[in-house]
């Protein structure tokens, strides 16, 4: 890692070339050990970083695929081509078909209005923008009251929160969404310690949340995710707080592979799992979560993590969802920047759609949006 100190590195940007706009990503692939850009000139090269996880977590796919149609569109590509492909880049984290259709949208009325490509392509940038301005915003508020709700959850101070895969700025356009909760709390003098799970197999964990962490100044452990059951044995977690990557309407949550178990551990040691993700992650057109797609990745991330270090025999066959669905009854809270629910006493996703200046239906009203 380079200098801690210095500003982090935007996770994406949209940067104006002589040769025409890129997108640049911060090549989460090459965490910890590097910081390195990864230039978009076009989509496909954003679709193959998308699908090799240069970008990932689901709000940042959710901006990756509206900067790609206005990347499209301010490159003169195929834009309701390049929208199909960026959508279908990976199934799961509905936030990505959310902001490709979201900035195609703005593009086509622009166009259906009479209006010429270069207006439609700098009302499609104009939209990616604030996609991106939006889940800042989103962020901070997702902050805030994540911290709000786990110091009712857990009152005292001095938490001990477990955490699975990351959730921190590297899938923001602000400062993440699990992981803001924990900054929020750290600087409140209020974390004792994060507890990180590695987040097999491709150690999302251990390379970039305790890489925010350190950044961060917040007291970490990783744990092999398979230790997670003796630190609850032992008492050791408060909390758990993880993201998602597509909130089914019944208050399913597809997350990370590892944080069904988490769950099922949290709920036998009566300890709170909180879910904080943007609305932009609630999936009201997926009733339940055995309809969520997830994603089948290649064995080769298991049997061999870091290329040229198999940890398997040759040939060996792998099994390689991304992501696993813990069902509501197992959910404590959903934290969103439009309120809180407790899916586990029944409460509505469908209520988070309406107008804003809803009071939220956790425990007696307690939480405000
Ligand atoms: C706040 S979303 C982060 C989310 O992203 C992860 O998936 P992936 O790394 O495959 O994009 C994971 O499920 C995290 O919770």
């Amino acid at each position: 890692m380079s200098d801690q100190d210095a500003s982090p590195v935007p996770s994406l940007r949209w940067v104006e070339l002589p040769e025409g706009p890129v997108v640049v990503l911060l090549d989460q692939t090459r965490l910890p050990r590097e910081e390195v850009e990864f230039f978009c000139t076009d989509v496909p090269a954003l679709v193959d970083a998308i699908r090799a996880l240069r970008v990932r977590g689901a709000p940042l796919l959710g901006v990756a695929g509206g900067y790609g149609v206005a990347l499209a569109a301010a490159r003169g590509f195929d834009v309701e081509e390049s929208a199909r492909q960026l959508a279908a880049a990976r199934p799961t984290a509905v936030n990505l078909a959310w902001g490709v259709q979201r900035v195609l949208a703005c593009h086509r009325r622009i166009l259906d209005a009479g209006g010429t490509p270069e207006a439609a392509a700098r009302a499609a940038l104009g939209e990616a923008r604030a996609v991106h301005r939006e889940d800042a915003e989103a962020a901070e508020r997702l902050a805030e009251s994540g911290a709000d709700l786990l110091r009712e959850l857990v009152p005292g101070g001095g938490l001990r929160i477990l955490t699975h895969c990351n959730t921190g700025r590297l899938v923001s356009g602000g400062e993440g969404t699990a992981l803001a909760v924990v900054w929020r709390l750290h600087r409140a003098g209020e974390v004792r310690t994060l507890w990180v799970d590695e987040t097999r197999p491709l150690f999302q964990g251990s390379r970039l949340t305790a890489y925010e962490a350190a950044r961060e100044g917040v007291p970490y452990s990783v744990l092999p995710d398979n230790a997670a059951g003796s630190l609850f044995a032992a008492g050791e977690v408060d909390a758990v707080l993880t993201g998602a990557d597509r909130i089914a309407a019944d208050g399913s949550v597809a997350n990370k592979i590892g944080t069904y178990p988490l769950a099922v551990l949290a709920r036998y040691h009566h300890v709170p799992f909180v879910v904080v993700a943007p609305t932009s992650t609630v999936d009201l057109a997926t009733d339940t979560g055995s309809l969520i797609e997830v994603e089948q990745r290649s064995g080769h991330e298991v049997t061999e993590p870091v290329p040229g270090t198999p940890v398997a025999p040759l040939g060996a066959r792998a099994y390689n969802p991304a992501f696993d669905v813990t069902p509501p009854e197992l959910v404590t809270a959903i934290v969103t920047e439009a309120g809180v629910v407790s899916p586990v006493t029944g409460d509505d996703l469908a209520d988070l759609c309406s107008p804003p200046g809803r009071t939220s239906r956790l425990g007696n009203g307690m939480m405000n949006s």
